[in-house]
């Protein structure tokens, strides 16, 4: 699909995908962005693609030009979706030139295990296509420590790698014309907290190019293109989610919780009513209630209290789930709490404690357990709990 005069869309669209990685829903499916820029001597295809789709990119790159006039592929990242199909194209182009980032080269000699021709770029490198030029800005952790995002000046167009990227497969390849443009607000959102979520320096790094940049459109490695007023929207919100804490903010608390006859439902609210009273910023959510895209904000919280009973011998799944999605780098050290109900083993509580402590969180106060019904002694609980928190985050 031509974008503009000498820019084409060649990337590969996969609308069935619902598991991105085994950890990442992608309800909308997703794509596989890859962009051919045709300057007057030279073409450069930006981006690869995943394993078993090579036949259908390799079509997108035939409808404008044969594989073998390629003379660069770019590759931003080489996180094997955009990478794994890179070694069929070797075979067809041998004489193509890999461009990346030191540690890209590095990637992609262990994934396609084959030789090829490369060039390193670091810095603010550049390269003459003839017409149209290609400045390449190595980006470490947005969000792989091999990024780099890639701008056509001539041609006013940004190759960001997954940075403002959506799981979000839009036929008409363009969010200009999406039907859905809620949805893909989710998924924006979604895709941030899950990909970016761990890594704010990096990002306002990012953002802080990006801004230096003349931009008309945006060509993500996920997701549809777009230009205004879509990119200042999408770099707003990427500015919010990743700005500093301001230091006069109240501290935050996060409750998630589960429970099947109210039980832990009743000490999780009790508890937030406590945490509340003492001043801090709380947020609860019963966790099946909610989409996870909703939830993934709320684990940056200073703290975090996690709700379970015990139901055959364990914690519940929704909670184990949304325990995975915690960025267990900037979590190292935050305080943690559990609380939940059971009827006679009560295993939840500790199985619990022993993961949140093995992602390296600090438990803040003994976890509050209780049988069946929550009577005062439960509630003296859970004040000392609520007490436990707050000297933690004092
Ligand atoms: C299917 C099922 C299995 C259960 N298995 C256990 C168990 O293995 N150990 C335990 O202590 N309680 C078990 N329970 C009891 C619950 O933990 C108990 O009913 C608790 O009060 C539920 O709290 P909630 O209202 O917060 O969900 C089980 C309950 C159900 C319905």
């Amino acid at each position: 699909m031509k974008i503009k005069e000498h820019l084409y869309s060649v990337g590969v669209q996969n609308p069935t995908l619902r598991v991105f990685d085994i950890i990442m829903a992608t309800k909308y499916g997703t794509t596989y962005g890859s962009y051919l820029v045709m300057g007057d001597d030279k073409k450069a295809l930006i981006e690869g693609s995943h394993s078993g789709f090579e036949e259908i990119w390799f079509n997108n790159i035939e409808e404008v030009t044969p594989l073998d006039s390629i003379d660069y592929l770019v590759i931003n990242h080489t996180e094997p979706d955009h990478s794994f199909a890179v070694a069929a194209f070797l075979e067809k182009n041998p004489n193509v030139t890999v461009i990346g980032s030191v540690a890209a080269i590095n990637n992609l000699k262990a994934i396609t295990n084959k030789d090829f021709q490369s060039q390193v770029v670091k810095g603010e490198d550049s390269l003459d296509l003839g017409g149209r030029s290609l400045v390449f800005k190595t980006s470490p952790n947005v969000h792989w420590p091999d990024t780099m995002i890639t701008y056509c000046p001539e041609l006013k167009a940004l190759f960001p790698c997954d940075f403002l990227g959506a799981h979000f497969c839009e036929p008409t390849e363009r969010l200009e014309t999406c039907r859905k443009k809620e949805l893909y607000d989710i998924e924006f959102a979604n895709y941030y907290w899950s990909i970016m979520g761990p890594f704010p320096a990096a990002v306002r790094n990012a953002l802080a190019y990006v801004d230096s940049l003349d931009v008309d459109v945006v060509c993500p490695s996920h997701g549809p293109t777009f230009s205004e007023p879509y990119l200042t929207e999408a770099k707003d919100k990427y500015r919010e989610w990743s700005a500093e804490p301001k230091a006069d903010r109240k501290k935050s608390v996060s409750i998630f919780y589960v429970s099947a006859y109210g039980f832990t439902r009743q000490m999780s609210d009790y508890l937030a009513k406590k945490l509340e009273e003492k001043g801090l910023d709380v947020f609860i959510a019963d966790i099946i209630k909610h989409d996870e895209a909703a939830l993934l904000p709320h684990l940056s919280a200073d703290a975090l209290v996690f709700g379970s009973p015990t139901i055959n011998r364990a914690a519940l799944k929704p909670v184990w789930d949304l325990i995975s999605s915690i960025d267990a780098v900037n979590a190292k050290g935050k305080p943690f709490a559990t609380i939940g109900d059971y009827g006679w083993t009560g295993e939840a509580c500790d199985q619990l404690n022993d993961r949140l402590t093995g992602i390296k969180m600090k438990q803040a106060g003994e976890s509050v357990k209780h049988r069946f019904t929550p009577t005062d002694d439960t509630y003296k609980e859970l004040d000392r709990l609520a007490d436990d928190l707050a000297a933690a985050l004092a």
